[in-house]
C-alpha cells in the first residue's frame, strides 16, 4: 500500500487571469477548486494511474470539511485528523497570455504536537513492512522543524520505504533520517546546496553525493527538461514529452505518485522513469490540481527519451 501524509493540506483555488498585472484590477476569467496539498495530490494520481493509495491529512474548519467531501466524492480514501482552525486555501494564478503560473500559498492553521503524535500513531498502526509512505509538502505552524526526521525514523523502523518531497529546513532535517527516496526539484536542491544546478552534469553530481550519503534513490525533477535519477547502480537522465502547458501545479506530485506506484509494483527502472515523465507532463496539460487521465499518460509514454 502507498500511504501519503499531508500535514498542511489546502483547497487549491486556481484562477485564470489574462495579462495579470500588479497594482491593477485583474478580472478573473474562470476559476476552479481542487482538494490539494502535496500528499493528497500523490494519492489522487496513484489512484488515477490504477494503483491503490490512502491519504492521511490534518484538516480543520469548513475548508477541511469541503476537502473531505470532495475526496469522498472522488472515492479517494482519506484518514482525516481534525485540528483547530481553518485549513488553508492556496490561490494559483494562471495567465495563459503571459504563460505564467503563480502560487500564493497561505500558512494554514497552527497544529499541536498532540495532533501530530496521534496521526503518526495511526500511520504506524496501518503500515506493513515494504509499504510506501510519502511525506510531502510544507510543515504547518506548530510542527517542529525536525518533524519529517522523526516520522522517517519511525516509519523506517516499521519497515516502510519512505519518500520525502519537501524543501527548506524540513527537507534538510528529514535527510538526516535517510529516507528511501527523495524528489527535490533542481531549484530546491540547488538552494540547499547553495549553488545553481542548471545542467544535467551538475544535477547528477549533486544527486550522487546524496546517494553516497545513504539515500537509496535520488530523483531531481527539472520541469520541462525532465529529471535525473540516481541510485547506487544507475544514473539516468530522462527527458519529458513536450506538451502544451495548462498548469504546472502538482507536476512534482505526479512524478512522486508514479515513482511510488512503480516501487510498489517492482517496475523495471526504464519503465518507471517513462511512467514518471509521462505522468508529470500529462499533469502539466491539466487545469487546476486534477490528475491526468490514464489514457493521456499512456499516449505520452512513447515521447519520453533518455539522454
Ligand atoms: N513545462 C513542462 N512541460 C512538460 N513537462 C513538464 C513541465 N513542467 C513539469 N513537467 C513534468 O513534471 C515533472 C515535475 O516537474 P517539476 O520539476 O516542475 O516539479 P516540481 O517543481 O516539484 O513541481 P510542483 O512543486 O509544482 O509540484 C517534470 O520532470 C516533467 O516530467
Ligand atoms: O505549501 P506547500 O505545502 O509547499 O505546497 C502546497 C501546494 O502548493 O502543493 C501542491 C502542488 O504540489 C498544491 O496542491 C498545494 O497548494
Amino acid at each position: 500500500m502507498i500511504y501519503t501524509v499531508t500535514l498542511n493540506p489546502a483547497l487549491d483555488k486556481t484562477i485564470y487571469v489574462d495579462n495579470f498585472s500588479l497594482d491593477e484590477v485583474n478580472r478573473v476569467l474562470a476559476l476552479r477548486e481542487d482538494p490539494g496539498g502535496k500528499g493528497i495530490n500523490v494519492t489522487k494520481v496513484v489512484e488515477a494511474l490504477g494503483g491503490s493509495s490512502e491519504a492521511l491529512a490534518l484538516l480543520g474548519g469548513s475548508v477541511g470539511a469541503r476537502i473531505q467531501q470532495m475526496l469522498d466524492a472522488a472515492h479517494i480514501k482519506l484518514h482525516a485528523f481534525q485540528v483547530a482552525g481553518e485549513t488553508r486555501t492556496n490561490t494559483k494564478v494562471v495567465d495563459e497570455v503571459r504563460h505564467t503560473n503563480t502560487d500564493i500559498n497561505e500558512p494554514g492553521p497552527t497544529v499541536s504536537e498532540a495532533d501530530l503524535d496521534s496521526m503518526l500513531q495511526v500511520l504506524l498502526d496501518l503500515i506493513c513492512p515494504q509499504d510506501i509512505v510519502v511525506l510531502s509538502g510544507s510543515l504547518p505552524a506548530g510542527a517542529p522543524a525536525d518533524t519529517y526526521r522523526t516520522w522517517i525514523e519511525a516509519c523506517s523502523a516499521a519497515g516502510a520505504r519512505v519518500f520525502l518531497d519537501a524543501s527548506g529546513e524540513a527537507f534538510e532535517k528529514g535527510l538526516e533520517a535517510k529516507p528511501h527516496l527523495i524528489k527535490p526539484n533542481e531549484v530546491e536542491l540547488g538552494a540547499m546546496l547553495g549553488r545553481a544546478l542548471d545542467t544535467d552534469d551538475k544535477v547528477v553530481e549533486a544527486a550522487r553525493a546524496l546517494v553516497e550519503d545513504g539515500i537509496s534513490c535520488v530523483v531531481v525533477s527539472r520541469g520541462g527538461d525532465g529529471a535525473v535519477y540516481v541510485d547506487k547502480d544507475h544514473v539516468v537522465v530522462a527527458r519529458s514529452p513536450k506538451v502544451k502547458v495548462a498548469s504546472t501545479v502538482g507536476c512534482g506530485d505526479s512524478v512522486v505518485a508514479a515513482l511510488a506506484l512503480g516501487a510498489d509494483t517492482s517496475m523495471e527502472l526504464d519503465d518507471l522513469l517513462v511512467l514518471a515523465m509521462a505522468t508529470g507532463s500529462a499533469n502539466a496539460m491539466q487545469s487546476g490540481t486534477q490528475p491526468a487521465p490514464l489514457e493521456l499518460v499512456e499516449s505520452l509514454k512513447e515521447q519520453v527519451t533518455f539522454a
